[in-house]
């Protein structure tokens, strides 16, 4: 066990000091690409910069989704893509490959040497457990030592096993590089040996029914039309991530939305998880990156609405009534959290930071 005292030391003879805090920094649509498709990869200079239109996050994916035999050149092309490109505002991001994969090591032994100095987190697919965080938290240790690098690097966690769900708190805990987790919707359901065929989102299979009317004499009409109501398949999940993130100082997303043409349930899952506390879901294809931008920013109304009760409520006690509601220190404190992603989100997006001015010199 590492006692408290030792928990911020560098695990490597001169690697940098971890991170007390990890830093909230906007991250609404973490934009998955592959390095090696030539394709996508043109699009990545575009897509860095200020503004509502890109992505905070790019990520290179390396992992599921690009086929054994690409695995090197999309590798090189992570490289080639992080040295001549300056991200500005944009995080850079990658997913490596698992650990149990042939290819993790050549991953973290070249990235990290090669462009370490411009990768902000490194995303570690199927993680089980806090023993796996403890081998890529030494590990990067050690190359940043020897690569000269001067800020730690942050890790990621996709929570995509049964057992990385059931050691959730341990695997947040695991080390001051814990930057945040995410759902991963579709390797959890197989793992889970869930009966589904889709990547995230919901199922008409899952739902609840209402109960049978009666006729005259009490008797329930089980064939009678009834409505039913979807359900929620990653409601249990979500909750669970965003309580174990909240409690260690980390953050929690929503993962991947797999059928691209639906943007309109997609926006809903995205908004599913806002609402529970995710600060961000995956982008997997450019049509993607919107709806999340637009998701994971509060709206006008809600940040109008939070200034309000700020204002109203002084120094933060006490119950003020606004339009018909009581407002409270516990409310205040919701509108705080909310103004405080607005201005975040402001301060990297003109687009947004123009609304929500408009709405202050209006005197709303
Ligand atoms: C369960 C998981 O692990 S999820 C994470 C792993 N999966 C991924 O990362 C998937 C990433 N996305 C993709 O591979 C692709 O978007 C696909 C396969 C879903 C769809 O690709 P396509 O059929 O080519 O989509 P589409 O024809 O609409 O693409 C339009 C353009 O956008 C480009 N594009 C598509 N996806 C992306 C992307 N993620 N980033 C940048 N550009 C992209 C295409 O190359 C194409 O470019 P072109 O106009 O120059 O020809
Ligand atoms: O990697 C993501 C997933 O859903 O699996
Ligand atoms: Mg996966």
């Amino acid at each position: 066990m590492r006692p408290a005292r030792d928990f911020f030391a560098p695990l490597a003879v001169g690697a940098p000091a971890p991170l007390r805090e990890i830093p909230a920094r906007p991250s609404r649509a973490i934009h998955f690409f592959d390095p090696g498709n030539e394709k996508m990869a043109a699009k990545v200079p575009d897509m860095v910069g200020p503004g509502s239109n890109g992505p905070d996050v790019l990520l290179g994916n390396l992992e599921d989704a690009v086929k054994a035999e690409n695995k090197e050149k999309s590798r090189q092309g992570l490289v080639d893509i992080g040295r001549a490109t300056d991200f500005g505002p944009t995080q850079f991001w990658t997913r490596i490959n698992s650990l149990d994969s042939p290819w993790v090591l050549d991953d973290l032994t070249t990235l990290v040497p090669e462009i370490g100095d411009k990768l902000d987190v490194i995303m570690v697919p199927k993680v089980q457990g806090a023993e796996d965080i403890h081998y890529v938290d030494r590990l990067l240790a050690q190359l940043e030592a020897k690569a000269g690098l001067t800020k730690p690097l942050q890790v990621h966690a996709i929570l995509e096993t049964a057992r990385g769900v059931a050691n959730i708190e341990e695997i947040c805990g695991a080390s001051p590089r814990m930057q945040g987790l995410s759902l991963g919707p579709a390797d959890l359901a197989a793992d889970r040996r869930m009966k589904t065929t889709r990547v995230g989102g919901g199922h008409p299979g899952y739902l609840v029914r209402q109960d049978p009317v009666r006729d005259d004499l009490g008797v329930p009409q089980y064939d009678a039309q009834r409505t039913t109501y979807q359900q929620d398949l990653w409601h249990y999940t979500i909750a669970r991530m965003v309580d174990a993130c909240a409690m260690h100082g980390i953050y929690p997303y929503y993962g991947p939305f797999g059928d691209i043409k639906d943007t309109v349930a997609c926006e809903d899952q995205f908004r599913n998880a806002f609402l529970l506390g995710c600060v961000g879901a995956w982008s997997l294809h450019p049509v993607q990156i919107k709806i999340a931008n637009k998701v994971f920013s509060p709206s006008v109304e809600d940040v109008a609405h939070a200034r309000r009760v700020i204002a109203a409520m002084g120094d933060g006690t006490g119950a003020v009534m606004i339009d018909g509601k009581m407002e409270d220190d516990a409310s205040v404190k919701q509108c705080q959290v909310m103004v405080a992603l607005a201005e975040e989100l402001a301060a990297i997006d003109p687009e947004l930071k123009e609304q929500y001015d408009r709405i202050e010199v209006a005197g709303v």
